[in-house]
């Protein structure tokens, strides 16, 4: 019995979003679903009691990070991830496919896997398909992402190429090296950059492989919006209807409601907590920067038609005055409801899709939210 199972509850009339549910072992993710970022083992200034009381179900935390630090082997001695950090709901652990090509110096890549040098401290180190399979087993994660390159954006048509079919001899590493598939699910990461042939490749040989679920990489890495449509159009429907598909990095309001109409059941974002901290609130009718001198004495809350902590208890003065004056609690509000938004909003197109309703819902959303792009 694979630990991750995919349970498809209907498709909308209007468009191809999916309701669904994916078991785990720590619950159950009512889909299309937002998940908040921990990724060093802490969703920023939440405690796991606030995350449960705005109905999150899983959240993410990432290979590289704890690798580094604490490292994988601390994590397992405390018994794992979920002990470690006192969450017992779902956690979902990149692979630190990401990270080891954004973030660490001096890197190699090579068949084997990669050399780099840890930003934190400069240490030599080695991330492999084995070894991010062998962390993430220590970690104890629900869901583990196969150990991947998400190429950089542009890139020449050659490098995707060779990179993508790289990934894709390291995802079938990684299911060898997986110790404990009756307890964690891993998911294999499509990529193909920009290039519509290279990604079918990529969905047709990763799906050969019968994973228990599928990202997509390689995307919201700086390309225009259209094209990462234009990649989920491409590639969505050559990915398995009965497993989940998890698109990586997305994403912004607009985005989670476009990803979901075209098929995707997860998505993952640092925006909600990395706004909060400059005091900007994502609210019904586009983003609000609270730090703005016109709120001053503005006594009403973030978002008039939110119900969340923040905003059924504190003002846009109080917000902007803990904002300015560096107060740990200002931001902490403000991701409160940040977070809170995502998730609502996700309970909507839940609703829309049940209701076959979605593109309707969309294009309210945008009138209202004046797509104000983020
Ligand atoms: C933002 N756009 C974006 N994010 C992406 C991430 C997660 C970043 C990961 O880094 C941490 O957030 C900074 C999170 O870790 C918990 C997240 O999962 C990706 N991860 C992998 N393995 N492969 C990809 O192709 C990939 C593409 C992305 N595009
Ligand atoms: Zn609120």
């Amino acid at each position: 019995m694979s630990a991750i199972r995919y349970e498809l509850i209907k498709t909308c009339a209007q468009t191809g979003a999916r309701l669904g549910r994916v078991h785990t072992p720590h619950g159950t993710i009512d889909t299309p679903t937002f998940m908040p970022v921990g990724t060093q083992a802490s969703v920023k200034g939440m405690s796991p009691e606030e995350l449960k009381s705005l109905n999150a179900q899983i959240i993410l935390s990432n290979t590289y990070h704890l690798f580094l630090r604490p490292g994988h082997e601390l994590v397992r001695e405390a018994g794992g991830l979920h002990k470690f950090m006192n969450w017992d709901r779902a956690i979902l652990t990149d692979s630190g496919g990401f990270q080891v090509f954004s973030l660490a110096e001096m890197r190699k890549i090579r068949e084997e896997g990669v050399e780099f040098r840890s930003h934190l401290n400069g240490d030599k180190l080695f991330l492999s398909p084995e070894v991010a399979t062998e962390v993430q087993n220590a970690l104890g994660s629900d869901i583990m992402m196969a150990f991947d390159e998400c190429p950089p954006y542009p890139a020449e048509y050659e490098y995707v190429k060779q990179s993508t079919e790289r990934t894709t001899r390291w995802a079938e590493r990684c299911l060898k090296a997986h110790a404990r598939p009756h307890d964690q699910g891993l998911f294999a990461i499509v990529q193909g950059g920009m290039h519509k042939d290279l990604r079918r490749q990529s969905a047709l040989d990763l799906t050969s492989l019968d994973f228990p679920g599928y990202a997509m990489g390689g995307l919201s890495v700086g390309e225009p919006k259209h094209l990462m449509y234009e990649m989920l159009e491409e590639t969505v429907p050559l990915l398995p209807s009965g497993k989940p598909r998890y698109l990586m990095g997305v994403g912004s309001p607009d985005a989670l409601i476009e990803g979901s109409i075209r098929g995707i059941d997860m998505f993952d974002c640092v925006l909600p907590t990395r706004i909060a901290r400059n005091g900007t609130a994502m609210t019904s009718q586009g983003r609000l920067v609270v730090k703005n001198a016109k709120y001053t004495s503005d006594f009403g809350p973030l978002d008039p038609e939110c119900s969340c902590y923040a905003c059924r208890n504190y003002s846009r003065a109080y917000i902007r005055h803990l904002i300015r004056a560096d107060e740990m609690f200002g931001l902490r509000l403000t991701s409160i409801h940040n977070l809170h938004f995502l998730v609502h909003l996700m309970e909507q197109v839940r609703e829309a899709i049940r209701e076959d309703r979605l593109r309707d819902f969309r294009d309210e959303f945008f009138e209202k939210y004046g797509m104000a792009h983020n």
